[in-house]
């Protein structure tokens, strides 16, 4: 049986996170938050600006501290690890940031070398080979690992940055808005890019998102974040026919209707 039609409670979860509660200072931004992401699935996360989908991906990642809660990733609950046991967890992920976040200064191959300098011993003949496959594998040309972000299109910086997100093998990629500033046909390109290699990788991604497109086309199910919680989750009918106001104006506005086509 396919992953995706197997009830929920039988399926194997990448994430598990549980009463989580972050804020800064006096600002509360989530509090009592509950997910679960599946092992192999795509699953767009979506919300309003400013709600904290890009702080509930740090959080996961241990880049903001959170107030209480918890959260598991492959079994292990990140409070729990060791140094040695932490960085070999951070191996098995991959991040894009958002706007791509490559170093300035690096050419795209150093680029897709940063992790792979920090978390494998190999030689340089080894690194240039794997930085090379990993250029290939997000579909730019050999020449592009030579150029620096200035020199390229953002079609071409996002498509970077996965590399980069892709340079370890990781079991799980966290895409921070991946289609964001692209024009639609590089969007769907890019989402088509993501769908191939979440299958042929056996990926599970986490991709926060405000692209209608996206969540229709490459994600298995959605979460939705709002009021600090996830309010809704589950395959994009699910969503639908939430009467959130949040998610009607959300997935049922002028358009919404204009990218479901009448859905
Ligand atoms: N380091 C920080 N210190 C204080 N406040 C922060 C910090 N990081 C984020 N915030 C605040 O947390 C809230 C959520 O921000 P976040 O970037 O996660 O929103 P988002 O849902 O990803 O928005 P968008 O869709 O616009 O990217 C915002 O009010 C932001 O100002």
């Amino acid at each position: 049986m396919p992953a995706e039609a197997m009830p929920e409670s039988d399926r194997e979860v990448a994430i598990r996170i549980r009463d989580l509660e972050v804020g800064f200072g006096e600002k509360t931004i989530m509090k009592g938050l509950d997910l679960d992401v599946y092992r192999g699935e795509i699953l767009g996360f979506v919300g309003a600006s400013g709600t904290g989908k890009s702080v509930l991906t740090r959080a996961i990642l241990g880049l903001v501290p959170k107030r209480r809660g918890t959260i598991e990733v492959f079994g292990e609950n990140l409070d729990e690890l060791t140094p040695s046991s932490r960085k070999a967890i951070e191996r098995r992920w991959g991040v894009l940031f958002q706007h791509g976040a490559l170093f300035s200064s690096l050419t795209v191959k150093q680029n897709v070398q940063v992790p792979m300098r920090e978390y494998l011993d190999l030689s340089e003949r080894l690194l240039d080979e794997l930085a090379m496959l990993k250029i290939e594998m997000v579909g730019l040309q050999p020449d592009a690992a030579e150029k620096r972000p200035a020199d390229l299109s953002g079609g071409m910086i996002k498509r970077a940055a996965l590399a980069r997100a892709l340079a370890l093998d990781p079991e799980i990629v966290f895409l921070d808005e991946p289609t964001s500033g692209l024009d639609p046909i590089g969007a769907g390109e890019f989402d088509d890019l993501i769908a191939t290699l979440q299958k042929t990788l056996g990926l599970t991604v986490f991709m926060v998102t405000h692209d209608l497109d996206s969540l229709y086309s490459v994600c298995d199910r959605v979460a939705a974040l709002g009021d600090g919680k996830i309010i809704a989750a589950g395959p994009i009918e699910t969503l639908l026919a939430s009467q959130h106001p949040w998610l009607r104006a959300y997935f049922h506005g002028k358009r919404a209707r204009a990218v479901a086509g009448g859905v």
